[in-house]
């Protein structure tokens, strides 16, 4: 039954760039303000949900999410690289009791991620391995997505199950807010990107060098306004943040697709954010206790980190 949530956007650009040691104390303080939650949280086990770009989840069998009940994470862009303590008999339990309640989902016993789950394992429990760690995949990236009504309904469904259960279960969402990175489609990607984005072969050093310095170019591109790509969108992440940190979860059912894409084809990572505050908000009414945001664009990245936990309305 106790749950508690911390969501926090993640980026590559945090790792493998320095910046300014004003930004970088700002981004400090407010991951350490969500680690402290977290260790003071203590939780049984945690649960993370997460987008992916192209590195685990391909377009050979493209899920709109899958729940892990083993996983690794491929150390892209420098990230963690190793194998996630996944509690495969909870994670099987949690698997049938979301299709049981209505919402299809697939699972995998040998799942790969990425930055997008690496990031807060480390930024919340120094590691991978530091807790047993539930792994849900949501697609953000590979077209064509759902509504975000069914990602608010696995959320749910997933606090429901752990509302019957006595675990302590810290609910992890990555992502986000607006931001327009440069992630290959399959319909603009060059013929050999395009392959690899069915086929998911592994990229070859020399791709994967020209992704970490096309990543570092774009964000200084973005900071001195030379990008071609998306402009960060403050006022949007502004109200996206009242939304889910007010409990308005349902009003998200009204945004499209297509609008979100306009804040950036990462903006649809908002999805991770509102499958944790849907599973959140079905243990009852909650409470936002910490919410941190400001643009980067040295990051690529509307950039925000909430934690929260029961209470408020009713309490
Ligand atoms: O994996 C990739 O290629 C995109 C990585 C990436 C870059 C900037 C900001 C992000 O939030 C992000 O995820
Ligand atoms: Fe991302």
């Amino acid at each position: 039954m106790p749950l508690a949530l911390c969501c926090m956007s993640h980026s590559p650009l945090l790792d493998i760039t320095e910046q300014s040691p004003e930004l970088e104390a700002d981004v400090r303080a407010a991951l350490s303000a969500a680690r402290a939650f977290a260790e003071d949280f203590a939780p049984d086990v945690v649960v993370v949900f997460a987008p992916d770009h192209f590195n685990g989840f391909f377009y050979r069998l493209m899920p709109p999410f899958c729940v892990g009940m083993a996983a690794t994470t491929v150390g892209d862009y420098g990230s963690l690289a190793g194998t996630l303590h996944v509690p495969t008999g909870l994670a099987q339990a949690c698997a049938q009791a979301v299709l049981a309640d209505g919402v299809d989902l697939s699972i995998s016993h040998r799942m790969k991620l990425d930055h997008s789950s690496a990031q807060p394992l480390r930024e919340l429990f120094g590691a991978l391995d530091a807790r047993p760690v539930i792994p849900v995949f949501i697609n953000a990236a590979a077209a064509p997505l759902g509504p975000l009504a069914r990602t608010r309904q696995l959320g749910a469904a997933i606090g429901r199950f752990f509302g019957r259960r006595d675990e302590r279960v810290l609910l992890v969402g990555s992502g986000g807010l607006s931001h327009d990175p440069p992630v290959p489609t399959l319909d603009s990607a060059p013929a050999a990107m395009a392959e690899r984005l069915v086929s998911g072969r592994p990229l070859t050093i020399e791709e994967a060098a020209r992704k970490h310095t096309g990543a570092i170019a774009e964000g200084l591109r973005l900071a001195d306004g030379s990008s071609e790509r998306r402009p960060l969108s403050p006022a949007w992440d502004t109200e996206f943040l009242s939304l889910v940190t007010s409990g308005a979860l349902t009003e998200l059912d009204g945004w499209s697709n297509d609008e979100i894409g306009q804040h950036g084809s990462g903006a649809h990572e908002i999805r991770a954010w509102i499958a944790a505050y849907s599973a959140l908000d079905a243990a009852g009414p909650y409470e936002a206790t910490y919410r941190y945001y400001r643009p980067i664009p040295e990051y690529i990245a509307g950039f925000a980190v909430t934690t929260a936990r029961p209470g408020g309305a009713d309490n």
